[in-house]
């Protein structure tokens, strides 16, 4: 541990001008172990760290005449005469001393102080000015432990003071000398800010924002949208946009295949169907299309809202590798999206005449090794299937194009690992079915380009969705029995008990048993842990019509494609998480007819799930869903930040500052095209910038010159 303090090698490069800020935080004056330790649980390590952390609130210090002037409780700095100390009088009292304004009486509250300390501070008689939390007790004004005790000749103490985060062991005022000694290690560093954008949103400078954000004058200093503190958000975002800048450029700067496709097989397939494609899903394939003819590598983001025709996007794209004579693979985090993917595209492929295959861990022995054949030697065009399609012996003929279900399981390090594979990788296509916001969306995925399906197929009606107290779950069965009769067909998604599996299927077995009982061979159960034969059988059967009631855990959450499934009971709703639902519930209302969706809960209903569900059951549009999730829950479980490799700002907040990270995004993307080597003077100092934020690793993309 002892081993790098203050004596860390700097990494190459780092101006030296900012050196001092990242030594050891126990350089700093008045900062020994316990100091450090402290500081390192609130994951401050170096005098950088204490400068990036601001004050979270900050309090008021009216400076009054007289006591009748404040308004208890209130924080106020006061000049007194002091009167007689009344030592405790049995232990656990408090020590007290009387003071008065001339008029009226204030009481000195101290536990457990020195005596000496105490009688050396408030010597009878003597004029002190005290400054801390007024209050009245039994009538009678009192201040317990004033935070200064002043004579008459010291300075007063400010009228407004910041308020740090703290962590045990820490005071306010060690904080404040903490922050005050890294303040002084911050060098003037040249402007990166485009002297335009500072004019117009009247930012101060770097420094000047920091020292302002550190000294606030009032409480609307501490708001995210002072000139200081935006500014601050900005430079933050401006440096993770940088690194994803630079990130983007060197992976497009790697040469890729020009697959150019006569679109012949594309139009087999839009010939075959019923209908047209959507105005968006046209846009997106011709968005496709141009980055799989250029030679550069295609890394795109395909982001859809539930049920808005992705697949069919995923095979166009597919089938524009093959029509330039290479293959296509389409890899599901699952083994059951694979599954469904393959079926899915399987009539699709038929129609366009092309060769299609699905290869998951399931797959074993002799079939599989037909599979991994054909594969080698061109006789298999699309490959669907789980991470099984990255393992080493999997060697494809031509592969062209790379389409990642995402699902946010992998993240920017994940997706790096994957492009690497193959000699000249392939264009990347990843398709996401959760919508985020859009300043999530370009913190996590900024280093991709974005197509959107924006626009569900047209007519699809509204999802009718309504709150039901499981008190009233015969109503429900009785009504579904009715609608059952009539031909519709159900879903019925059982609750998440715990995060166990196991207790999940419990309640699901219990609830297939007793849906069974009433509504007899027309039930299936599919859950998670069943034998897969078993699993695809039942949804078989359910989207062939053979059963009508299909029990589920959320195995269905995603991908599941029945457009005749009209309704979706799900249980227990108030225990999934929005997005969740929104997925659940996006299984229904993909046909024709009208779909209602039944919230089921359990009374009473908290304030959060029932803010959840009124949300659900007032829109369906999954941008929506996702902003409110996103307040609700805080950017980071969106998307679970740890294994997304999203970033934590500490200054900058996704929520709210979502405008601010889209300019950083247009800011450093044309930095970088007007500058590309960030030489020039704003891009010298951008890379302080950098260095400053720890985005060393991408600086190293920065060619040398
Ligand atoms: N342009 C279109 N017009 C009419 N129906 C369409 C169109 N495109 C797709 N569909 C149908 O809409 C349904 C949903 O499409 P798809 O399964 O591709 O959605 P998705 O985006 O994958 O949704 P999810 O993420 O919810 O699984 C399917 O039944 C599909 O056949």
């Amino acid at each position: 541990m002892a081993a790098d303090r203050g004596t860390m090698t700097a990494p190459q490069g780092r101006p030296p001008a900012l050196f001092p800020l990242f030594a050891g935080i126990d350089t700093l004056p008045g900062i020994g172990p316990k100091g450090r330790a402290a500081l390192a649980q609130m994951g401050i390590e170096t005098p950088r760290d204490l400068v990036m952390t601001l004050p979270a609130s900050g309090v008021t210090r009216r400076r009054i005449d007289r006591l009748t002037e404040a308004q208890p409780p209130e924080t106020v700095t006061i000049s007194v005469t002091v009167g007689r100390h009344h030592p405790p009088t049995s232990r656990g009292r408090p020590w007290r001393v009387h003071c008065s304004d001339g008029v009226n009486d204030l009481t000195l509250v101290f536990f457990h102080p020195r005596k000496d300390w105490i009688e050396k501070q408030l010597p009878t008689g003597a004029r002190r000015v005290v400054s801390g939390k007024l209050e009245l007790f039994d009538g009678l004004a009192q201040m317990v432990h004033p935070d200064h005790i002043l004579t008459p000749d010291d300075p007063l103490p400010a009228s407004f003071e910041p308020v740090y985060p703290l962590s045990a062991g820490l005071t306010q005022k060690m904080m404040g000398r903490a922050v005050e000694a890294a303040m002084e290690r911050l060098p003037v560093l040249d402007e990166w800010i485009d002297p335009q954008l500072l004019v117009q949103r009247g930012w101060p400078s770097f420094h000047e924002a920091l020292r302002v954000a550190h000294a606030p004058k009032a409480a609307k200093d501490l708001s995210p949208d002072s000139p200081a503190r935006a500014r601050l958000a900005y430079d933050e975002f401006l440096a993770h946009q940088m690194t994803l800048a630079l990130v983007r450029r060197d992976r497009r700067r790697k040469r890729g295949r020009a697959s150019v496709g006569d679109g012949r097989l594309r139009q087999t397939i839009l010939d075959s169907l019923p209908w047209p494609a959507t105005g968006a899903q046209q846009r997106a394939v011709a968005e496709i299309a141009a980055d799989m003819a250029s030679e550069r590598r295609m890394n795109r983001l395909l982001q859809g809202d539930v049920g808005s025709g992705k697949t069919l996007v995923a095979m166009l794209s597919a089938l524009i590798a093959v029509e330039a004579g290479g293959q296509a693979v389409l890899m599901a985090p699952t083994e059951i999206l694979a599954r469904q993917h393959a079926r899915a595209l399987e009539p699709l492929a038929r129609a366009a005449n092309v060769r299609l295959a699905a290869l998951t861990g399931r797959d074993k022995g002799e079939g599989r090794q037909q599979i991994l054949e054909d594969l080698a030697a061109g006789r298999i065009d699309i490959l669907v299937g789980t991470h099984a399609v990255f393992q080493k012996d999997v060697q494809f003929h031509d592969l062209r194009l790379a389409i990642i279900d995402e699902q946010h399981r992998f993240g920017v390090a994940q997706r790096l690992e994957l492009s690497a594979k193959g000699q000249i990788p392939p264009d990347m296509l990843i398709m996401t079915a959760t919508p985020i916001p859009r300043s999530l969306a370009l913190t996590q995925y900024g280093d991709l380009d974005l197509s959107v399906l924006d626009e569900k197929p047209p007519g699809r009606q509204p999802i009718t969705t309504v709150m039901i107290s499981d008190q009233r779950l015969d109503e429900v069965t009785a009504r579904l029995r009715k609608v059952i009769e009539q031909g519709a067909r159900a879903y019925w998604v059982c609750p998440l008990v715990e995060e166990s599996e196991v207790s999940d299927l419990t309640a699901a077995e219990a609830r297939f048993q007793a849906l069974r009982a009433q509504f007899g061979e027309r039930v299936r159960l599919v859950h998670g842990q069943m034998a897969a034969d078993a699993r695809d059988a039942a949804m078989a059967d359910f989207a062939q019509g053979r059963a009508q009631i299909l029990v589920a855990t959320t195995v269905i959450e995603v991908g599941v494609d029945v457009p005749e499934a009209t309704i979706m009971v799900i249980e227990r709703a108030e225990s999934f998480g929005l997005a969740q639902l929104h997925q659940l519930r996006g299984r229904v209302g993909r046909g024709q007819g009208a779909s209602t969706c039944v919230l089921m809960y359990h009374a009473p209903l908290g304030e959060t799930g029932a803010k959840r569900l009124t949300t659900l059951r007032d829109t369906e549009d999954g941008f929506r869903i996702a902003e409110v999730d996103m307040e609700m829950r805080g950017a980071g479980d969106v998307i679970g930040t740890a294994q997304s490799g999203l970033p934590r700002f500490r200054i900058g907040d996704l929520e709210h500052q979502a405008g601010l990270m889209a300019t950083a995004r247009q800011d450093a993307r044309a930095l970088l095209e007007s500058d590309p080597d960030l030489a020039g003077p704003r891009g010298r100092a951008l890379r302080s910038l950098m260095w400053f934020m720890k985005q060393d690793q991408a600086i190293r993309l920065i060619s040398v010159g």
